[in-house]
C-alpha cells in the first residue's frame, strides 16, 4: 500500500486511523463521527464493534460508511472480510487469529485494503508484507483499557520496520496526544486510537485536533 492510500490523498508522515469504540448506537454515534472527521485530517476509520451480530455491523455500516467515504476518509471493517464486501467498505483489518489474510484478499481483491495485525512481531510483520497486505498493525505500545493487550510493543520496532520496508504500518494501543511523540519520531505511518478521540473530556472533535497538532509538533521536531 502507498503510504498515503487510506484516502488516496497527499501522503503525509502521519496520520490518524479512527477505531470506534466496541458498542456504539449507530445513530446516535453518526454526529460524533461527524464531529471527529471534521475536526481536521483523518485517514481511515475502522468500525471494530465486538459481541454484536452481522445485521447490527451490517445497520452500523450503513449508517457510518457513507459519513466517512463521503470526506473521502476510508472506511475499513474489523474482523469480517465478507461482509466488508458486501457492505461496500473500503477494506479490512484482520487479526492473527480472523480470517487469514490470503483469505480476505480473496474475498476482498487487489482493490481493497487488507491490514493485518502483528502484535511485537517482525516474524508476523514480514509474512504479512510478503503476502501483500497494505499495512501492518504493531501494538499494543501502552495500557489500554479498550480490551486487553496480550502483546507489549516498542517504538524501536516501528523504526527497524520503517527504515527497511516500503509497506506502512500502524501504531496502536492506548495511544494519546500526551505520549505519541516517539511512535510518530520512529517511523509511525499511522496512530490508531479509539479512547484518546471517543473518550476526550471536550469530544471527539477536541480529541482529533490535540493528536494532529500533537503529530505535527513531534515531527517539526
Ligand atoms: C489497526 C488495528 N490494529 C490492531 C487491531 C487488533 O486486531 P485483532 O488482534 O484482530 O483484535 P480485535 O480488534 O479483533 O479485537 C485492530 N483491530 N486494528
Ligand atoms: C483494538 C486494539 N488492538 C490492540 C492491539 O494491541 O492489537 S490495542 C487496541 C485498543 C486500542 O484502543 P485505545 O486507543 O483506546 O487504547
Ligand atoms: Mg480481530
Amino acid at each position: 500500500m502507498a503510504k498515503g492510500k487510506p484516502t488516496q490523498a497527499e501522503p503525509a508522515a502521519c496520520r490518524l486511523y479512527l477505531v470506534t469504540p466496541p458498542a456504539l448506537e449507530p445513530a446516535a454515534f453518526a454526529p460524533l463521527l461527524e464531529e471527529a472527521l471534521d475536526a481536521g485530517d483523518v485517514a481511515c476509520v475502522q468500525l471494530r464493534l465486538k459481541d454484536c451480530s452481522e445485521d447490527d455491523i451490517r445497520r452500523a455500516c450503513d449508517v457510518l460508511r457513507p459519513i466517512a467515504q463521503e470526506r473521502e476518509v476510508a472506511f475499513i471493517l474489523n474482523d469480517h472480510p465478507r461482509l466488508a464486501r458486501e457492505a461496500g467498505c473500503d477494506g479490512v483489518h484482520v487479526g492473527q487469529s480472523d480470517t487469514p489474510y490470503r483469505d480476505a484478499r480473496k474475498i476482498l481483491g487487489n482493490d481493497a485494503i487488507v491490514g493485518v495485525t502483528c502484535h511485537d512481531s517482525r516474524h508476523l510483520a514480514m509474512i504479512a508484507g510478503e503476502e501483500g497486505a497494505d499495512y501492518v498493525a504493531f501494538g499494543a505500545f501502552f495500557p489500554t483499557s479498550t480490551k486487553t493487550a496480550e502483546y507489549k510493543a516498542e517504538p524501536e520496532l516501528l523504526s527497524w520496520w520503517s527504515e527497511l520496508m516500503e509497506v506502512p504500518c500502524v501504531a496502536i494501543g492506548g495511544i494519546t496526544a500526551e505520549n505519541c511523540a516517539p511512535l510518530v519520531t520512529a517511523g509511525a505511518d499511522f496512530l490508531a486510537v479509539v479512547n484518546a478521540v471517543w473518550g476526550h473530556p471536550q469530544g471527539p472533535g477536541a480529541g482529533v485536533r490535540a493528536l494532529n497538532a500533537a503529530i505535527e509538533a513531534a515531527l517539526a521536531g
